[in-house]
């Protein structure tokens, strides 16, 4: 492959942003074109599912969106959505095919990972987590007392934790109130202790999630809440009542105690922050019964559909990609901001942390070279309105460029107030990208009573700062399953066009393992000096002043 920046497109792009592109002003652009909303806005429609992309706020004219799908096709875009789709190891770094997209294949097309077809083992678990979430939620199953569980506790973190937390906190709409989802990640005692106190051991179900089952946070959590369990169960056989595993290594699972008919199953084709979809699910198939669960699904094959499908122009996740190429390449912008205007999504930009950022921020592309240009921005944000109130002065004001999405629901499903304060939400949402767009000129800020001269420049908006508007009619399951499968697509998009593995992560290991041979330096009597001196210095200082329990 050649680096994305020696692409013949890529050089277009350069050449236009240098004369063109880097001199648009919306504001004009939209005076000039009364059509630039219906021009650069585009629907998906699933079964239930609709959402609208705006992204006329962006700067951009027809040639630069038509040299960045140029660039699209000449990275061969196409080419890689069809190697992830037939189960290619396009993730070669650890030789795995990347096929999160067949953990929600409803139709009854096969989809193959080393010639076999991966669908049935598919349904087999999924059938399993029906079954299993259904007893759990009509109380068929029973504790070690005889009592039914009122209490979830998924142990996991990163991929393990971040989706089924983000999904519980999106669909809480959809889940019973007398059947509480917890979950503990931290290695950070706190964590388990604040989550234990809520709970009681006779009610609790504990999944220990964890695609390897060696991971240090979720094997240490799950090994002290079993400790907590048998301090009050007494009985080793009372565990197979209260912990299940999710899992791809039934070895290690045994080995801790959970019983192999209680584990359920992935496989390393499936990545850790794309297993929402997978067994990982099972705490939001409890959490919101398994029908939501499966149209969440409904909602990712959609989208999947409409990825594989779609012209290029039409495609969100191509476009919501290019854009980000746009700006991040050729505008020199280091992040991108998400901001739901949905307090059930408080977790999204969270969750696409790890979803973007563990999947693009790597500087060596497939053929081992280094990049020269800027790969997988920082992702950020916080739900709209508290964001307003926190950092909305930088994206107005500050001297950086945050492309943001801005999304929002037409429906609420909690209209107080007789949908006055949905009104209030939404009127924010469309008001802040205006504001961002047009500004506000020195004229306008002259033109407004009585402002004091020296007070003038700190009154002007410069606007033309960029947006996209993502509009959904109501956050159900296949709403969120649409959106979560089209934020993936997108970082997939950006992956394929800088030439690097999106799915590995191998920049988490060495802090792991530098951390496995501190920790017995911890325990030990002296001080350390086989550090560097900052190193030496801080574990001495941890040393001296550590609290023996
Ligand atoms: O599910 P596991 O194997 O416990 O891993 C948890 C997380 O750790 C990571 O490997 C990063 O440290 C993530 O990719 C993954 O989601």
């Amino acid at each position: 492959m050649v680096l994305a920046n020696k692409l013949a497109a890529w050089q277009k792009l350069q050449q236009h942003y240098d004369t063109v592109g880097q001199h648009l002003v919306m504001k004009d652009l939209f005076q000039q074109d009364g059509q630039r909303f219906d021009k650069y806005s585009r629907q998906f429609k699933g079964t239930d599912a609709s959402i609208l992309l705006d992204f006329s706020k962006n700067r951009i004219n027809d040639e630069t969106l038509g040299l960045l799908l140029e660039l699209v096709k000449e990275a061969k875009v196409e080419d890689f959505r069809a190697k992830m789709f037939n189960g290619e190891h396009i993730n070669f770094t650890e030789d795995r095919a990347v096929l999160h997209v067949a953990l929600r294949n409803l139709s009854n097309k096969p989809i193959l990972d080393d010639g076999q077809d991966v669908m049935p083992e598919v349904r087999e678990v999924l059938a399993h987590m029906k079954e299993f979430s259904d007893a759990v939620r009509s109380g068929a199953w029973k504790g070690y007392t005889g009592k039914a569980i009122t209490d979830v506790i998924n142990i996991g973190i990163g991929g393990s934790d971040l989706g089924p937390v983000m999904v519980t906190e999106a669909l809480k709409h959809y889940a019973r109130p007398d059947l509480r989802a917890h979950f503990v990640s931290n290695i950070d005692g706190t964590d388990l202790a604040e989550t234990l106190k809520q709970v009681h051991p006779e009610t609790t179900l504990f999944i220990i999630a964890s695609k390897t089952f060696t991971t240090q946070e979720t094997i240490t959590n799950a090994t002290s809440a079993k400790d907590w369990f048998l301090s009050q169960a007494k009985e080793v056989q009372h565990v197979a009542k209260h912990f299940v595993a999710l899992s791809t290594n039934t070895e290690a699972v045994t080995a801790f105690g959970i019983d192999a008919k209680n584990m359920f199953k992935f496989w390393d084709w499936v990545g850790g922050r794309y297993s929402l979809w997978s067994a990982i699910g099972l705490s939001i198939a409890i959490n919101i019964g398994f029908e939501n669960f499966e149209a969440l699904l409904r909602g990712g094959y959609e989208m999947d559909q409409h990825f594989l499908n779609t012209p290029l122009e039409e495609n969100l996740p191509v476009i919501l990609g290019v854009l980000g190429i746009w700006y991040n390449n050729f505008f020199g912008a280091q992040t991108h901001a998400l901001l739901p205007y949905d307090q059930y999504m408080h977790r999204f930009p969270a969750y696409f942390q790890q979803g973007d950022m563990e999947s693009n921020g790597k500087y060596v592309t497939r053929s081992g070279q280094r990049v020269e240009a800027s790969t997988g921005p920082i992702i950020w944000g916080e739900p709209g309105t508290n964001a307003q109130h926190s950092f909305y002065q930088l994206i107005h004001q500050g001297t950086k460029i945050i492309p943001a999405d801005f999304l929002a629901p037409v429906e609420t499903h909690n209209p107080i107030a007789g949908g006055k304060q949905h009104d209030i939400l939404l009127s924010n949402f469309f008001a802040q990208t205006e504001a961002l767009m047009v500004g506000k000129t020195e004229a306008q800020v002259r033109g407004e009573a009585s402002v004091a001269e020296n007070i003038v420049p700190h009154k002007i908006f410069q606007g033309n700062r960029p947006t996209n508007s993502i509009m959904f009619q109501k956050l159900t399951p296949s709403t969120l399953g649409s959106l979560i499968a089209m934020y993936e697509h997108k970082i997939f998009v950006q992956g394929v066009i800088w030439d690097i593995n999106s799915f590995d992560q191998w920049g988490v290991e060495l802090g792991k393992q530098l951390a496995k041979v501190i920790q017995p330096e911890l325990a030990q009597p002296g001080s350390v000096s086989s550090h560097d001196a900052s190193t030496n210095g801080l574990i001495n200082f941890y040393k001296q002043h550590k609290k023996q329990y």
